[in-house]
């Protein structure tokens, strides 16, 4: 991935920080008139550049390089595994901009190397504010920090709630959906494996 100017993401490529606001705003014009309002009655005159605004939040991890978040890699002997849980995330499903959230767990075996708390969180942000699908997400966060920590293992489980299941479609509100991505110890090893999926199902330890 690359570190300066040009943010790849799902094979395109763009200059960082280009988000055409105009754009979306013509385009939420559109949506209005399409499903027969007024985009120009009092309530909805700052609509479209209201969403536009909203867009830019919501999609802003498409111009973060999430690798910038691992600057605060500190040299430790630490070698037990290093669970953050709970890491509350939003995002957008790519199939029908409806905002998907929940809660993601991020494990890893460190080989020397521990990594600053919060950036863990910052990673996951990063890659949930942009179009995802769930699964994909769940990988790009454990891949970046196999890749970039050295680590001996890296395990991401994320559970969801999507809103294009529960408030429309198929309509079932209370459906979750849950994802993992093992890499190295994590998916060879069962005991790695079960330890982590242990401390993420137990209650707080302090
Ligand atoms: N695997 C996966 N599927 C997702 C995710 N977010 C949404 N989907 C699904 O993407 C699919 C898109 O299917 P389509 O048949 O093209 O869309 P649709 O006609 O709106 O389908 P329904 O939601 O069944 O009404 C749906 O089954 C969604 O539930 C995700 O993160 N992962
Ligand atoms: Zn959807």
């Amino acid at each position: 991935m690359s570190r300066v100017e040009v943010v790849e993401t799902n094979g395109i490529s763009k200059p960082a920080g280009y988000m055409d606001q105009a754009k979306i705003a013509a385009g939420v014009r559109l949506i209005l008139e399409g499903i027969g309002e007024d985009a120009d009655r009092e309530g909805l005159r700052g609509t479209a550049d209201r969403v536009a605004r909203m867009y830019a939040e919501v999609f802003k991890g498409l111009y973060q390089d999430p690798c910038d978040y691992l600057t605060a890699v500190f040299d430790e002997d630490h070698d037990e595994m290093v669970v953050v849980k709970d890491i509350p995330f939003y995002s957008m499903c790519e199939h029908h901009l409806l905002p998907f959230q929940g809660k993601a767990h991020v494990a890893y075996l460190p080989s020397g190397k521990v990594l600053g708390l919060s950036k863990i969180a910052r990673v996951v942000e990063a890659f949930a504010q942009r179009p995802q699908v769930q699964e994909r997400l769940t990988s790009q966060i454990a891949d970046l920090l196999t890749t970039e920590l050295d680590a001996l293992g890296v395990a991401v489980v994320m559970e969801a709630t999507h809103s294009c299941m529960t408030m429309r479609g198929v309509k079932k509100p209370g459906s979750s959906m849950i994802t993992s991505a093992m890499r190295g110890d994590f998916k060879t090893n069962q005991a790695t494996r079960s330890e982590f999926m242990s401390l993420i199902r137990s209650g707080s330890a302090i």
